[in-house]
């Protein structure tokens, strides 16, 4: 079955709107592991907006589930992500100035950087994640450099979704079944949400992770953290209904 890893940055970003300790990060990631979460996902951008770097040094004292950290590999993330060692480190290729990531690696033009990366983290018995977009080319490319999975960059599937949703998960399913063929685990995320989960579940085979923050957090304001991690999961199960329905 799916996993879901909760991404807690938009957490941080409330935290941060005053300054102080409101609402409290590491509880935040402790519930949502009470309330069945498989996973914490945190993604320090360069300017701290929202996850600082000690909070990822914080949460990885507390979190027992696995811990992913994201985020553009320059040499502070590489030091942090060294020295905290957590389960899984997913490599996005974003501008410092991004308002959120909004493409994958070139897995082929920056293959000798990323081999290099993945030597790093694996040297350390970090497992090693790439972000790409759902194209053959860059799962190839990803696997040629000794990744151990990919996340999809699911944006564009979420964009697409409501208007043709076979359509817009075509692509996906593509880039999933060459990964299934070359043997590299597969992730997911962004902009997944409720409307669209299950459906992408459903139809993209080998998915061992998704990672979900925003549109998560934002329905955790109408029904609460415990029940929207309960609708997501039951979202990534194949028997029980899932979205509103689900609610209890
Ligand atoms: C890699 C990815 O798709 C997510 O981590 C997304 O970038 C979330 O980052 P923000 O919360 O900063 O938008
Ligand atoms: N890797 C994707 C992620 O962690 C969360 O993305 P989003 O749900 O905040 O768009």
């Amino acid at each position: 079955m799916t996993r879901l890893s909760v991404n807690i940055n938009k957490i941080a970003t409330i935290r941060n709107a005053r300054g102080g300790n409101n609402p409290n990060l590491v509880q935040v990631a402790l519930d949502c592991e009470r309330f069945g979460a498989q996973g914490i996902t945190v993604h320090p951008r360069p300017d701290e907006r929202h996850i600082r770097y000690q909070d990822v040094l914080d949460l990885k004292e507390v979190v027992t589930t696995e811990f992913n950290i994201e985020g553009n590999p320059d040499e502070r993330f590489i030091e942090l992500v060294k020295r905290v060692k957590p389960e899984q480190v997913t490599l996005v290729p974003d501008a410092p100035d991004a308002i959120t990531s909004n493409a994958g690696w070139d897995t082929i033009r920056h293959a000798d950087h990323l081999r290099r990366l993945v030597d790093t983290f694996q040297s350390d018995g970090i497992r090693v994640s790439i972000f790409v977009d759902a194209d053959e080319r860059m799962v190839e490319g990803a696997k040629a450099v000794g990744s151990d999975r990919i996340e999809l960059y699911t944006e564009p599937y979420a964009a697409h979704y409501v208007d043709n949703r076979d359509m817009a998960i075509a692509p996906f399913v593509r880039a999933a079944r060459k990964a299934n063929e070359l043997g590299i685990e597969l992730n997911a995320g962004h902009d997944l949400s409720l409307e669209n989960l299950r459906f992408f579940d459903e139809q993209i085979p080998g998915l061992k992770e998704v990672s979900i923050g925003h549109a998560l957090i934002c329905d955790a304001l109408y029904f609460g953290l415990e029940n929207t991690i309960q609708m997501y999961l039951r979202c990534l199960s194949s028997e029980a209904p899932g979205g509103l329905a689900g609610l209890h």
